[in-house]
């Protein structure tokens, strides 16, 4: 696990990154700075538990990828959840808060992933555990909006203007997050390379 101190904010960015690409960068450089993150942990998972993951890349290939495509000092790869046998997100935050809860940590999510997120294991549970901040994505908006997850959740739903300080804030809370957006996928990039 990266190096941590207590008090610290932390944003816990899962994905397959099979590849990373700029816009995971996009999405890492805007919840770093709007919501006042000391760090940022990008958790390669060993494979969504939602997707057909036959030809998944290796967790090392995919971390060793990641990391060199990163420059900021605050933002570190991971693939630790593989080494604890963490197969669920809901595993990781329940974890990570029990172990360390003198550190503030949020769930950082593209919106397309808002859209399924009810189909995630005790995904009630882990909304409970940790504020989450949800990042506009190209085509993916209104379903996020209209997920079964943000009608479940929006009496936790903060204002946009309070974005700074959802990581100092009790889950269950999350902000739906505008701005800058990127239109790239993995699965484009994996199109174009003739990798899919
Ligand atoms: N262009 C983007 N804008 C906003 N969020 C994104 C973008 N690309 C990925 N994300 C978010 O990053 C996280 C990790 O995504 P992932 O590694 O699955 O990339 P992906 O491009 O969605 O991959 P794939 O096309 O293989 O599904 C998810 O929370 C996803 O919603
Ligand atoms: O815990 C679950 O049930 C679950 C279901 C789907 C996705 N996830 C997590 O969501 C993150 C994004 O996955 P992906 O494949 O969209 O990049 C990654 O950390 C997955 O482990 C988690």
């Amino acid at each position: 696990m990266p190096p941590s101190a207590p008090g610290m904010r932390i944003g816990l960015f899962g994905g397959s990154f099979n590849p990373m690409h700029q816009g995971h960068l996009l999405v890492m450089e805007e919840t770093l700075r709007r919501l006042e993150l000391h760090a940022l942990w990008v958790l390669v998972t060993p494979g969504n538990p939602l997707k057909d993951n036959s030809s998944l890349p290796s967790l090392e290939a995919r971390v060793l990828a990641a990391r060199a495509m990163i420059t900021d000092p605050r933002i570190r790869v991971t693939g630790f959840e593989a080494e604890r046998g963490f197969a669920y997100s809901w595993q990781t935050v329940d974890f990570l808060t029990r172990t360390m809860p003198d550190r503030r940590f949020v769930w950082i999510m593209g919106a397309d992933s808002l859209a399924n997120f009810h189909r995630w294991q005790r995904w009630r549970d882990m909304a409970a555990k940790v504020p989450m901040a949800v990042y506009v994505r190209p085509g993916a908006g209104r379903r996020a909006l209209a997920s079964r997850a943000a009608a479940t959740l929006d009496h936790a739903q903060l204002d946009e203007t309070d974005t700074a300080l959802l990581a100092r804030c009790h889950a269950p809370a999350w902000i739906y997050l505008q701005g800058r957006q990127s239109p790239l996928s993995s699965t484009a990039i994996r199109a174009a390379q003739g990798t899919n």
